[in-house]
């Protein structure tokens, strides 16, 4: 009983969110309202319209605290698969999403959305680098290496190169998951050069031109969405101020610094300071070279200006998690850094969940 009551008050509360920013009538919406609480009473859960879906989901992106994109929100793509029962299925959706939001570069942002409950990718992001452990040190991104297990586990075999690109790897209900080679077709790459230093290419460094976070659940109206994929595109600082960077993923600095003939003994050099400034330069000429969306994070966080200034416009206070939003190179150059944000939780949003493994 309490919980057909706490569905309906969600759902309630969602329904009535849509209808005041769509501006539908009253009598439609008590309708509305009506059939979603039969509906509760029946099964214990309701089914959203594809149009309160792909709000929703919308939504959840502009509630996204941690997000300097947001701008954008009203546009996203929402791919709905709730119908889709099988593996098979599943990996032919997702196979069609990685092609259809990869646009041959111009990237459209889009979101699979996949039967409540049921579904589950294990995948951290649909397109990733294998990590390995090797008595000579670890080979690929290092974040990848429990997940790596995981997927040699279920029979995959890598290459054992720094860039094998992961397998899809599909659950459904409590059964053993299945694993899924991503095509060629799917994925585009691009390699890392820069403006004026010829020499930059000698790090035989690339990475994959679109992110598609693939373990976040989408919570909208009560309900639980475990498998919905989205996808935006870079803001380069991730590519070349972490994953390239970090000393726990592929801790390229010194070797980007030697190419820089940079003196590196002393820290006062600031050596790694130029090291992470022309990484970083690197990344944006790449993309932008090979005609992949990306975005500086001096034009990002101009763009996340502009969304709170739409907000306040529209008389909804932007909420952020300010360590999350500022960049992590020159954060104090964007207006972020000198201001605020409340860190406070909404629905609809995109959540953490439990790992399977
Ligand atoms: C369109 C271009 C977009 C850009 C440039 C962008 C940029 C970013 C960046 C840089 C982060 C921080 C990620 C990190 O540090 O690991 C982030 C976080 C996030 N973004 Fe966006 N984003 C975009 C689109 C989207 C879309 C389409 C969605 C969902 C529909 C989304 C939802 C989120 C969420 C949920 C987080 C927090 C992730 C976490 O807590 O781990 N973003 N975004
Ligand atoms: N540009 C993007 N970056 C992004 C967004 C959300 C989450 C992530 C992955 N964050 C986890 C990483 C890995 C450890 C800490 N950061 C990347 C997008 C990914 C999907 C849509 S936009």
């Amino acid at each position: 009983r309490y919980e057909v009551l706490e569905m309906y008050l969600k759902a309630k509360e969602f329904i009535e969110l849509y209808y005041k920013e769509v501006e539908m009538d009253e009598a439609l919406l008590k309708n509305r309202l009506l059939e979603i609480s039969n509906e509760i009473n029946e099964s214990g859960t309701y089914t959203l319209t594809y149009d309160e879906l792909a709000y929703g989901a919308r939504v959840a992106w502009r509630n996204s605290n941690r997000c300097i994109g947001r701008l954008f929100w009203e546009s996203l793509h929402v791919l709905d698969q709730r119908a889709i029962t099988t593996e098979d299925e599943v990996a032919e959706a997702l196979f069609h999403h990685l092609q259809y939001a990869t646009n041959n570069g111009k990237v459209i942002p889009t979101i699979s959305i996949f039967r409540p409950d049921h579904i589950r990718i294990w995948n951290h992001q649909l397109i990733r680098y294998a990590g390995y452990e090797t008595n000579k040190g670890v080979i690929g991104d290092p974040d990848s290496i429990a997940f790596t297990k995981v997927c040699e586990s279920l029979g995959w075999k890598g290459l054992k190169t720094n860039f094998d690109v992961l397998p899809l790897v599909i659950q459904v209900g409590n059964q053993q998951p299945k694993w899924f080679e991503i095509p060629q077709t799917c994925l585009l790459e691009v390699r890392i050069s820069h403006p004026t230093i010829t020499d930059f290419v000698n790090l035989q460094l690339k990475w994959y031109g679109v992110p598609f976070v693939s373990d976040m659940k989408l919570e909208i109206g009560g309900i639980h969405y475990c498998a919905a994929p989205f996808n935006g595109w870079y803001m380069g600082t991730e590519i070349g101020a972490r994953n390239f960077a970090d000393e726990k993923r592929y801790n390229v600095l010194p070797d980007v610094a030697s190419v820089l003939g940079l003196e590196q003994t002393r820290d006062s050099t600031l050596w790694k300071d130029r090291a992470l400034v022309e990484l970083n330069v690197a990344v944006l000429h790449s993309f932008k070279q090979a005609g992949v969306s990306i975005v500086d994070h001096h034009t990002a966080a101009k763009q996340f200006k502009q969304f709170e200034k739409r907000e306040e416009d529209q008389g909804r206070k932007v909420t952020g998690t300010w360590s999350w939003l500022i960049p992590p190179i020159s954060p104090a150059a964007t207006h972020i850094f000198h201001k605020e944000y409340q860190d406070k939780v909404v629905t609809p949003n995109y959540f953490y969940q439990k790992r399977r493994y």
